[in-house]
C-alpha cells in the first residue's frame, strides 16, 4: 500500500506528515515510526506526526518520537500543522486541546494553560516545581512545567557552553522523571531568550516549540523577561504570550518542504 506524506519543518526542526482524516491509514505501531524516522533507512524527522479524524475536535493530531515513542505535544509540528490544514481549527491531542490560526508563513496556535504541580510534570516525588533543590554537575535548581508534555528549566549564564550533548541523556532518564523529560537551557540577553534543547526520544534539535512555551513561562513566572517574550532557538525564533490562569500562546513560521509517498510494507 503507498501512502502519500508531506515533509515539513517548524525552525529546523522537522516532520514527517500522514494525512488519515479522510483515508483511514494502516495501524501505526512505535517500530513503524522509529523506522520512518530513521534519518539513515528511513525518509528521516524529528517527529512523525499522523492526523486523524476527533470526536472532541475537528481533527485529532498523534506525535511520535525519532524513537517511535508515542508522546502528547509538539508546538513546532502544531504550527506546520495549521499550514498543512489552512484554516483556523481545534485539535485534539493527547496533551490536550489545542486552537490553530495559519498566519502569514506560519501560525499562531494556543497551546492551553501550563500546568506546575508536581504530579502533573511528573516527578517521582512532591518538590516545589518552580525553584528544584537537585542538580547534575554545574546545571542546578531547575524549574519544571508541563505544557502538554513534559518539560525541566536551567537559566544559566551561557546557554551556549553547557554540555547538553551529555547531560541531556542524563536528565532526560533520571529516574525522578518517570516519563522522562526535555531539557532545556537558557540564558537571558538584552530580554531574548536564548534557549537550547534536548528532546526526550530525540536528543538535541534545532528548536523545540513546547521547550520555548515552558522557558517562556519559567522565566515570565520567575520575573526574568516579560509577557510576550522572544525565544532565540539555534533554528530562528518564537514568540510566546502568558499571563497566570491563561492559555500559552504561541507565534512563529512553518513551511512545507516537499511531498512524498512510501510503501508501508518496507517499514511495517
Ligand atoms: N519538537 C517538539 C516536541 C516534541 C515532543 C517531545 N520530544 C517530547 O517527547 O515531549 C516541539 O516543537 O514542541
Amino acid at each position: 500500500m503507498r501512502i502519500p506524506f508531506t515533509k515539513m519543518h517548524g525552525l529546523g526542526n522537522d516532520f514527517i506528515m500522514l494525512d488519515g482524516r479522510s483515508n483511514s491509514l494502516p495501524d501505526l505501531t512505535s517500530a513503524v515510526a522509529a523506522a520512518l524516522a530513521n534519518r539513515h533507512t528511513g525518509i528521516g524527522c524529528d517527529q512523525l506526526i499522523v492526523l486523524e479524524p476527533s470526536n472532541t475536535a475537528d481533527f485529532a493530531m498523534r506525535i511520535f518520537n525519532a524513537d517511535g515513542g508515542e508522546v502528547e505535544a509538539c508546538g513546532n509540528a502544531s504550527r506546520a500543522v495549521a499550514l498543512l490544514h489552512g484554516a483556523q481549527a481545534r485539535v485534539e491531542t493527547s496533551g490536550g486541546i489545542i486552537e490553530l490560526s495559519p498566519t502569514k508563513g506560519g501560525a499562531r496556535v494556543d497551546m492551553g494553560p501550563p500546568r506546575f504541580d508536581w504530579d502533573a510534570i511528573p516527578l517521582d516525588y512532591p518538590m516545589d516545581t518552580s525553584a528544584m533543590p537537585v542538580s547534575w554537575d554545574d546545571l542546578d535548581t531547575p524549574a519544571a512545567v508541563n505544557v502538554g508534555n513534559p518539560h525541566v528549566i536551567f537559566f544559566v549564564r551561557d546557554s551556549e557552553a553547557v554540555p547538553l550533548d551529555r547531560l541531556g541523556p542524563i536528565i532526560e532518564h533520571d529516574p525522578l522523571f518517570p516519563e522522562r523529560i526535555n531539557v532545556n537551557v537558557a540564558d537571558i540577553r538584552d530580554g531574548t531568550i536564548h534557549l537550547r534543547v534536548w528532546e526526550r526520544g530525540v536528543g538535541l534539535t534545532k528548536a523545540c516549540g513546547t521547550g520555548a512555551c515552558a522557558t517562556a513561562v519559567a522565566a515570565i513566572r520567575q520575573g526574568l523577561v516579560a509577557s510576550p517574550a522572544t525565544v532565540r532557538l539555534p533554528g530562528g525564533v518564537l514568540t510566546i504570550e502568558w499571563e497566570a490562569g491563561s492559555s500559552i500562546i504561541m507565534e512563529g513560521p512553518a513551511t512545507e518542504s516537499y511531498r512524498g509517498s512510501f510503501e508501508w510494507d518496507d517499514y511495517a
